[in-house]
This record gives structure tokens, C-alpha cells and sequence, in this order.
């Protein structure tokens, strides 16, 4: 059975009269990877914030690993690693000195902790710079070696917080193929802010979408879009041969036709010789079977599922939202 590692009930946070998180209820369950996403100043921050004991919710209850983050703050803190967006090193000393540094502040011996350190460091993919001073470090190699410094305290949970910024797609692909590795072969749960959709839906299990502080809609991709994007959630593309030699020619005007008679057929289209129909289901095998049954020659079928991005703008622009 699911068990929950981080639980906000009904938390609000209040700034004076602003209301920057309102009245929001969360489960997180172990070995998820979680991705919290919305636009600037929607209250990711803030809700990371109470999560790690950093600041009090004006009202309701956090829970991180079964612990209340407001009251015992120090608790949390030994079981969640937190890596900011901008990571601070001792930038004239070397990586492998950093982590040791970093191991033996969490109260590990000398000798236990270089160990540590070169373990993490080849965890993360570093051991051929583990001698070169942090300064000299790229964006992607610091997160990488923010990572390891995370994982320093073996935590439980760790909360990254727009962790592929200003990465490289090779330096992202990397980080990513980490945090998955991190959960299946560790069992870490992972919570995932960032503004990037794609690097979410890549990695994450589930997400949570805000807006103005509140929840808009939390779920798996899949859920959310068959309870979201109740049309157009499919873009199914169509080409035929339609030369003299090939015989009958497929037209407009079937795909009209077969439009009045599907109700799953949203709208019809045709641009550049391709026939596109959006659907609200996936209609594919369908629709070839259909064209190649009544003689046309199909040579072409491309399907497109709209994923996170469709999921979110529909939220943006104030659609109905969604949690399960
Ligand atoms: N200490 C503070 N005092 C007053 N207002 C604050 C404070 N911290 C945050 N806010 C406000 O609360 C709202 C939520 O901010 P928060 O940093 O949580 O957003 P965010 O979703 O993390 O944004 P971003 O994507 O830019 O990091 C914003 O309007 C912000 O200005």
C-alpha cells in the first residue's frame, strides 16, 4: 500500500493581507517523483518552505517522513536534502574537498567521510573531475555535485528546486537519468519544482499544478488529460497517395463526412497535402482500418497524444481544475 512521506493539510501562508498559499491539502507517497509546477509567484516556493520547516503555515499542518515540519524543523532537516537552484561551494577547493567538507559538518568521521564523498562523487558521475576546484565547475557538473551533497545525510525526500536551469540537453539528460536512478535503486522520494514541462514530464510520476496559490490540478499526465482536455486531446494526421495510378482519392469532404458520424471527431483539417483530425480519443486504428477498408491507399498515420503542456495552458487560461 502507498505510504505518504509528505502530507500538507489545508495549509495557508499569509503575508500581511496576501494570501501567497491558500488552503492547500497534499499526500506525497514514497518513491514518488513529484512535480510541483506553475508560473512565477504561484507559491512553490512558499509551500517548499514550510515543507522544510523554513517558515510557519498561518494555518494547517505539514508533514515531512511523518514529522511536523513547524514544530520540529531540525527532525526534517536530517531526512530532506534541499538543493536550491544556485548551489554555493567553496569554489577554490576541489569537489571531492567540498563533499568531505560537507560530510564531516553532518557529523561523519574523517576517514568515513572521504570515503562517502568518493562514493557520491562516482554516484553522480564526477569522478574525473573530483579534483578540480568548484570554481572551475560548469552549471551542469555543480547540480551534479549539488546532488551528491545532497545525498551526503542519506535523506529520505529531496526537494529540487528548478535543479536543470541553465543546463545543457546533454548535462539535463544526465540529471535526469540520476533522479530516476536515485528512486528506483534507493527508494527516494523526490519532489521536482521546476517551470520546465518537458524535464517534468519526462521524470515524474505524478504532478501538481498552481496557480495564485492554490492547487489547479494534481495527477498522473494521463488522468489529468482524459479529465482535462475533454476535446482535441488527440491530433491524428493523415496522408494518402492520391496520384492518378492509385485509383480513388481521399478528399476533404470524406473526413467531413466521417466528422458528422464520430462523435470522438472534434474537427477536420487539411494542410499541405496531410489531413489532420483532432480527436477526443484515440481514434488511429479507426480511422486507418475505415480509409483502407473503402479503397483509398493510405500512406502515412501520425498520432500525437497532447501531454503537459495542452494540461497546463488549459489551467492558465482558466479552465476547470482537476485533483484526484
Ligand atoms: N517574504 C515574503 N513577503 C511577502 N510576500 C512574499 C514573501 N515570499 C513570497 N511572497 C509572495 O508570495 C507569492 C508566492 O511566492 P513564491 O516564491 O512561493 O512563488 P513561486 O511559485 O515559487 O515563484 P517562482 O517560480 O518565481 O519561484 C509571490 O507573490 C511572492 O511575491
Amino acid at each position: 500500500m502507498a505510504e505518504p512521506i509528505i502530507q500538507l493539510q489545508n495549509i495557508s501562508k499569509k503575508y500581511g493581507d496576501f494570501t501567497a498559499v491558500d488552503d492547500l491539502s497534499l499526500t506525497i507517497e514514497k518513491g514518488e517523483i513529484f512535480g510541483l509546477l506553475g508560473p512565477n509567484g504561484s507559491g512553490k516556493s512558499t509551500t517548499i518552505l514550510m515543507m522544510l520547516g523554513l517558515t510557519e503555515p498561518s494555518a494547517g499542518e505539514v508533514k515531512v517522513c511523518g514529522i511536523d515540519s513547524t514544530s520540529h524543523p531540525i527532525e526534517v532537516k536530517r531526512k530532506v536534502g534541499y538543493l536550491a537552484e544556485d548551489v554555493g561551494f567553496y569554489d577554490d577547493q576541489t569537489a571531492l574537498e567540498n563533499l568531505v567538507y560537507s560530510a564531516m559538518l553532518n557529523g561523519i568521521p574523517k576517514k568515513e567521510a572521504t570515503q562517502k564523498a568518493e562514493d557520491l562523487i562516482e554516484r553522480v558521475g564526477l569522478t574525473g573531475v573530483k579534483n578540480k576546484k568548484t570554481g572551475k565547475f560548469s552549471k551542469g557538473m555543480r547540480q551534479r555535485l549539488g546532488l551528491a551533497d545532497v545525498l551526503v545525510k542519506d535523506p529520505e525526500v529531496i526537494i529540487l528546486d528548478e535543479p536543470t536551469s541553465g543546463i545543457d540537453p546533454k548535462g539535463v539528460q544526465d540529471f535526469l537519468n540520476l533522479i530516476i536512478e536515485l528512486r528506483d535503486e534507493h527508494g527516494i522520494s523526490i519532489l521536482f519544482s521546476s517551470h520546465d514541462l518537458q524535464h517534468v514530464q519526462q521524470v515524474c510520476d505524478r504532478i501538481g499544478i498552481f496557480l495564485e496559490g492554490k492547487l489547479m490540478a494534481v495527477g498522473d499526465i494521463r488522468s489529468l488529460s482524459a479529465k482535462l482536455l475533454t476535446s482535441g486531446r488527440y491530433l491524428i494526421e493523415l496522408g494518402a497517395d492520391n496520384s492518378s495510378e492509385a485509383g480513388k482519392k481521399l478528399t476533404l469532404g470524406w473526413f467531413q463526412k466521417l466528422a458528422s458520424s464520430m462523435n470522438e471527431i472534434d474537427s477536420v483539417s487539411e494542410e499541405n497535402g496531410l489531413f489532420k483530425v483532432l480527436s477526443s480519443q484515440d481514434i488511429s486504428l479507426v480511422l486507418s482500418k475505415k480509409i483502407m477498408e473503402e479503397g483509398y491507399n493510405l500512406n502515412f498515420l501520425n498520432k500525437k497524444e497532447f501531454g503537459i503542456e495542452a494540461i497546463y495552458n488549459h489551467l492558465m487560461e482558466g479552465g476547470t481544475a482537476y485533483a484526484n
